[in-house]
């Protein structure tokens, strides 16, 4: 960047006192015009300056929208099988493409043969990534002891008792269920809208076997993981047979398990690669012991058949938005800790809760909170709830979840 050359010196006023009454005029308005002419060439600068500040700061932004574009793409996942004098050999993952790609120096002294790297669509080196454990932590959330309890879930008691027989049972009376020589479900597919406790099932039978609860997003497997899928749930049911008894909990297995369709891309490649990986671990699965698999999904409608074959994801329930009493209940639960004053009568709030979720009544009560808060009361009230119900349905977001992003549920 060039410097700017230097501002103009201050004028200097001088005033000789010999000077008669004329010459002192004249050598006042000779400074008078010298001190207007610094001011202009100053305001010039200034205007220079004030110029070349949007210049960089449009820069500048330029630069954070692509940073974080870069942040957020998604990477592959290769593995550098060798370093030479002209960059890097490297190996991606899922389709096993080599590519030599240039190094940075920086990068050069860092990389070994056999690291796991992330790399863009120019195969260029992003990141080193840390070695594999760490990404299965990252896929996977394993709770030893998740505190969610059959109580704490209202309004779907009937999705509760088929849960509790298809996972439980089985989980706790391992031994009736082989003596009686029947085999319980395999898989159990929770489907419904979102936010209608599907995940707090899952966790709260994990909770109440005294099982580990393993939780994989298909989304994530899809999205974060390219080339790795088909591994991670691999790795999935691995760790899930040393920590058992254990609920295998996976969210959104329609990102996993979503009809074929005829295009023939690579992402729709690594995404049957990864579903195939996952029937066959349910088809091995008799040998598994302690462990038992809960899936979930909103978009049952796009759900791939071979996923709900027999021995599969054979035991479909539906988790529906909750009725009048059901969300008569979530609030109960909901308010359970709070100090909620007379005037509020649950039946009468719920009744007016139509089409509203489990999460989205847990919404309203924070909210409802906020609002007792916001008013410096401990105590909430019903014009709270009403004031909070104001505020959701204006929202974007809304109670409404059926014309969701995806187009509308079946539910
Ligand atoms: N039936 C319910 N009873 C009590 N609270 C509920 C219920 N359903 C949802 N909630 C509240 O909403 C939150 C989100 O619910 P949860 O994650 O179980 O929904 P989900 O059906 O798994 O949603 P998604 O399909 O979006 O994953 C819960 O933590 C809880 O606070």
């Amino acid at each position: 960047m060039s410097r700017s050359p230097s501002l103009p010196d201050r004028p200097r006023l001088d005033l000789d006192p010999d000077m008669n009454e004329a010459e002192r005029l004249e050598a006042l308005r000779k400074h008078f015009e010298r001190i207007v002419q610094v001011n202009d060439e100053l305001d010039d600068r200034l205007d220079e300056a004030q110029s070349r500040r949007a210049d960089l700061r449009e820069e500048v932004d330029e630069l954070k929208r692509r940073n974080e574009a870069l942040k957020t793409a998604s990477l592959y996942i290769a593995t550098v099988e060798e370093l030479t004098e002209d960059g890097a050999v490297i190996k991606q993952h899922g389709n096993n493409q080599e590519v030599l790609t240039d190094l940075s120096p920086q990068l050069e002294d860092e990389l070994e043969a056999g690291d796991r790297v992330a790399i863009n669509d120019s195969f260029s080196v992003q990141t080193v990534l840390d070695d594999e454990t760490d990404a299965r932590a990252q896929a996977m959330e394993v709770d030893a002891d998740p505190e969610v309890t059959y109580d704490d879930i209202g309004g779907i008691d009937e999705q509760v008792r088929e849960v509790r027989e298809a996972v439980e049972d089985p989980l706790i009376n391992a031994d009736a269920f082989r003596e009686v020589g029947i085999t319980p479900p395999s898989g159990v597919l929770l489907h419904g809208p979102p936010g209608t406790g599907k995940t707090m099932l899952a966790k709260a039978v994990a909770n109440e076997t005294d099982a580990t609860f393993i939780k994989m997003a298909g989304s994530e497997l899809v999205r974060k993981f390219i080339g790795e899928g088909a591994r991670l749930v691999r790795d999935l049911f691995d760790l899930a047979g040393e920590r058992e008894p254990a609920v295998i909990f996976i969210d959104e297995i329609d990102a996993v398990a979503a009809k074929r369709t005829d295009s023939k891309t690579s992402g729709d490649a690594e995404v049957q690669r990864t579903m195939m990986q996952l029937l066959s671990e349910m088809d091995g699965f008799d040998d598994r012991g302690e462990v038992r698999i809960i899936a979930a999904t909103n978009r049952f409608d796009m759900l791939d058949d071979a996923i709900l074959r027999p021995g599969r994801f054979d035991r479909l329930i539906e988790v529906p938005k909750p009725g009048p009493e059901g969300r008569e209940r979530i609030l109960e639960i909901h308010t359970a800790d709070m100090a909620v004053a007379d005037d509020v009568d649950f039946a009468d709030l719920a009744a007016d809760l139509d089409d509203y979720s489990g999460a989205d009544i847990a919404a309203l009560t924070t909210e409802a909170g906020m609002f007792a808060i916001r008013d410096e009361r401990t105590t909430v009230r019903r014009a709270d709830f009403e004031d909070a119900r104001e505020k959701i349905e204006t929202s974007n977001e809304g109670p409404v979840f059926n014309d969701g992003e995806f187009g509308r549920y079946q539910y």
